[in-house]
């Protein structure tokens, strides 16, 4: 395969593998090339979740809970692809995101007519480590997912390695029931030719409260199978250990639903199963701390291909978070997550690790998943619908008002430098 890249470009991210190569798996310390940097911040990727809300309900209206265990593992499927390949779909190739900075939000719904409303709430709660954590949640189909992630990378034979920590965890009120969903590890291929692409590895598990849980595979071309994005995954009755469903192909493509060796259906999330779009409140209206007003000039100047412009622009907000950090740090306060609250445990889910365990570890050889990593994202993160509450009550006015104000000024004081972008914050 040529390059995708010409002229300047090429030369430019020829040095860039070279600074990759030579810095032993450690990323923190390399700066990308502009052409590569998207204007989209890491907090928005927590809609990937829910770009079918069709699927997201679905399983609240199944009374039968094997097939509602079904149901969960192919809405988790049917995510994969706007996870994990959307940016590719749309803009050629993967792009590295904005770093968001603490306290950023992304706030929106998704409105469909039979389905109802779904609200999407997601807030940077950790700058070092980067954690976003995010409430998806439809208050009419008594669906709620939550979770947190961060990410931990290294690089290897040509390849950026990308480990996923945190959880999500998905609840049906109806069925008074919860599934814990782990992240894939992934990796970026087709560095050498200039034009990035994600490919996922390893597995994920899904278990539920109520005795199933799914296996999830991930392969890519070269692996037996041979096809790219290739997935099989699994869904097993915890109780008996009998397998009832596979579903395998290629989670950007088609994936086949068998029971035993018969096949139930076919299905695809590409043209046939379009997305919904999110609905976002105008720019003018958002508050300083939104995403896309927060990081507005930024994504202005990527647009224009003005790279010294984005450069200060990108700067002059990291320089103001520094600021505040310090400031914080001289004061001894702590930024006020708006939405989340960082716990040691949730007993809950120490609950479901332990009932599913017993069967994972006899059956499949595998440990429980369990959160068992709170050092690696800071901490827990719970929904908390107290200061959701008192956020959409107005209660809190007075707080949000504040913290927007604390940020518009930092950001309008702070000076900027045209120089390259960091792949991963230093600090
Ligand atoms: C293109 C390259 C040179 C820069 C590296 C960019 C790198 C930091 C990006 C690329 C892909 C990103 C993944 C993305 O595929 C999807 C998700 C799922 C989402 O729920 C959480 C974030 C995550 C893991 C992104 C993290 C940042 C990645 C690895």
């Amino acid at each position: 395969m040529a390059s995708a890249l010409t002229g300047t470009a090429k030369s430019t991210w020829a040095s860039f593998l070279k600074s990759i190569a030579s810095f032993n798996g450690d990323l923190a310390s390399m700066t990308a090339p502009p052409f590569i940097l998207s204007k989209t911040s890491l907090v928005e990727y927590s809609a990937y979740w829910t770009e079918h809300p069709k699927l997201f309900v679905a399983p609240a209206k199944e009374a039968d809970p094997e097939k509602r265990a079904l149901l969960v593992l192919k809405w988790f499927l049917s995510t994969l692809k706007q996870q994990y390949s959307s940016r590719s779909e749309k803009l050629g190739s993967e792009k590295k995101p904005l770093n968001p900075f603490l306290g950023e939000l992304f706030l929106g719904h998704w409105e469909d007519e039979e389905v109802g409303k779904t609200v999407l709430i997601s807030e940077q709660v950790s700058h070092h480590p980067p954690v976003t954590a995010y409430s998806i949640f439809n208050e009419k189909h008594g669906v709620k997912l939550q979770g947190y992630n961060g990410q931990k990378a290294g690089f290897a034979s040509m390849t950026i390695n990308v480990k996923q920590v945190g959880i999500a965890r998905l609840r049906l009120e109806k069925w008074d029931e919860e599934y814990l969903i782990t992240l894939p590890a992934l990796h970026i291929e087709g560095l050498v030719y200039g034009s990035p692409f994600v490919e996922l590895e390893k597995s994920t598990i899904i278990q539920s409260s109520t005795g199933f849980f799914a296996k999830i595979d991930y392969a890519g071309k070269g692996w037996v199978g041979g096809k790219s994005n290739s997935v099989t995954a699994e869904l097993y009755d915890n109780k008996t250990g009998k397998l009832l469903y596979t579903i395998s192909g290629q989670w950007t493509k088609e994936l086949v639903v068998k029971k035993a060796k018969t096949e139930l259906e076919r299905f695809e999330h590409g043209e046939k199963n379009p997305t919904t779009a999110l609905t976002i409140k105008p720019i003018e209206e958002q508050d300083p701390l939104e995403s896309r007003r927060a990081w507005a000039k930024v994504g202005a100047a990527i647009d224009k291909g003005d790279y010294d412009e984005t450069g200060i622009e990108k700067s002059k907000i990291e320089n103001a978070q520094r600021e505040l950090r310090k400031k914080e740090k001289e004061e001894g306060t702590a930024w006020e997550r708006r939405y989340f609250t960082a716990v040691d445990k949730v007993d809950e889910v120490d609950a479901l690790v332990e009932r599913a365990g017993k069967f994972m570890k006899g059956v499949l050889g595998i440990t429980p998943v369990c959160m068992d990593e709170p050092a690696k994202t800071n901490g827990v993160w719970v929904f908390d619908t107290k200061k959701y509450d008192d956020v959409v009550s107005g209660r809190k006015a007075e707080e949000v008002r504040r913290a927007g104000e604390t940020v518009l000024e930092a950001t309008e004081h702070a000076t900027g430098t045209a120089e390259a972008q960091p792949l991963v914050d230093r600090e």
